[in-house]
């Protein structure tokens, strides 16, 4: 291995993806460093360590940095239903954990504002965030998901009487952060096709959307709708996901199915997406969300499920950045 050819590792390993046009030159190590989208703190702990390290090689007796805040790509995949209470927030956590757990730098922006429900299923009420050069800094939570929602502008009860423009500029502030390395940023939307969905794709126009919807005729229908929502603003569709499908009765073990059965499978076949998988109706989904443990951190069956659809998810975005 030549010496930049190790210098370059080196500052990989500390900075990925962030270093380029490394030079030696009589001793001197010059690169440049992109810094778009990291906040002071991130920013100096890693000049730091990148000088502490690269320092430490042979022939280095000094280093010059050149800094640029070129803005790092960052995916967007915006989380939609046409209906509320489909279980849209519910995708949206546990996607966001099996992501994670597949190895990718996940973000969570949750966007609905008539009940933003993330901070509890991430676990983190009452966090709110900070902010630096005018832009928010995410929160972290214990699952390694940097996360900024509308419960955090808004006082309780407040944020559901926002109305076109301020509902757009919440957003605006929600995405526009200090998201750091994350490469992909969930964004949990409001149920149907309003203001925050408008200022989404006008402004903010995701790199993708998935849509989630239980099996019955009335939510497909509105999930169609969000569909074709979607589409108009050419936003891409990776596929639909059917929740609520099979209740499993804890009592007699007969699996029955209140929402009806295939529904979206069937619908995502005749409007020609990709069906991404099947949630069933299951109580300890409920209660493991309530409790701000989302169910993709097992490797049960329902984490399995999850593990499945991000495992889809991911396959869509390499093909699509081939
Ligand atoms: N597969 C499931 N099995 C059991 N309970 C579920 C399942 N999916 C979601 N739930 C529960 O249903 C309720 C609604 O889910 P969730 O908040 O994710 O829906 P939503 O579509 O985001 O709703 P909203 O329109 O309010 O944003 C929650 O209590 C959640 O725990």
């Amino acid at each position: 291995m030549t010496k930049i050819t190790h210098i370059t590792k080196l500052a990989e390993d500390i900075a990925p993806g962030r270093t380029s046009g490394m030079r030696l030159k009589e001793n001197i190590l010059s690169f440049i460093l992109d810094i778009g989208g990291m906040d002071r703190t991130a920013r100096e702990t890693m000049e730091e360590k990148l000088r502490h390290n690269l320092g430490a090689v042979d022939e280095v007796d000094e280093i010059k940095i050149i800094q640029t805040s070129e803005k790092r790509p960052i995916t967007i995949i915006a989380v939609g239903s046409g209906k509320g209470g489909v279980g849209k927030s519910t995708l949206s956590a546990n996607l966001a954990i099996a992501l994670k757990r597949a190895g990718k730098n996940v973000g969570m922006v949750d966007a609905d504002i008539y009940g933003p429900s993330q901070p509890r299923l991430l676990n983190m009420e009452d966090e709110k965030p900070k902010a630096e050069d005018k832009k928010l800094i995410p929160v972290m939570n214990d699952f390694g998901i940097p996360m900024l929602s509308m419960g955090q502008l808004a006082k309780p009860g407040q944020a559901i009487a926002w109305r076109g423009p301020m509902a757009g500029n919440a957003l605006h502030q929600l995405i526009d952060a200090h998201w750091g390395d994350t490469d992909l940023l969930i964004v949990d939307l409001p149920p149907g096709t309003g203001d925050v969905q408008l200022s989404m794709v006008q402004k903010h126009k995701p790199d993708a959307a998935l849509i989630i919807s239980t099996p019955q005729d009335l939510a497909l229908i509105d999930a169609a709708r969000a569909i074709n929502f979607f589409d108009a603003a050419k936003v891409p569709i990776i596929g639909l996901v059917e929740n609520m499908a099979g209740y499993l009765c804890p009592h007699c073990g007969e699996v029955s199915d209140p929402f009806g059965k295939g529904g979206a499978e069937a619908a995502a076949d005749k409007m020609q997406l990709p069906f991404l998988g099947r949630i069933p109706l299951d109580m300890s989904i409920r209660m493991a969300s309530d409790d701000g443990t989302p169910p993709a951190l097992e490797d049960g069956p329902i984490g399995k499920g999850f593990a499945a659809i991000a495992h889809k998810v991911t396959t869509w975005l390499d093909e699509k950045n081939k």
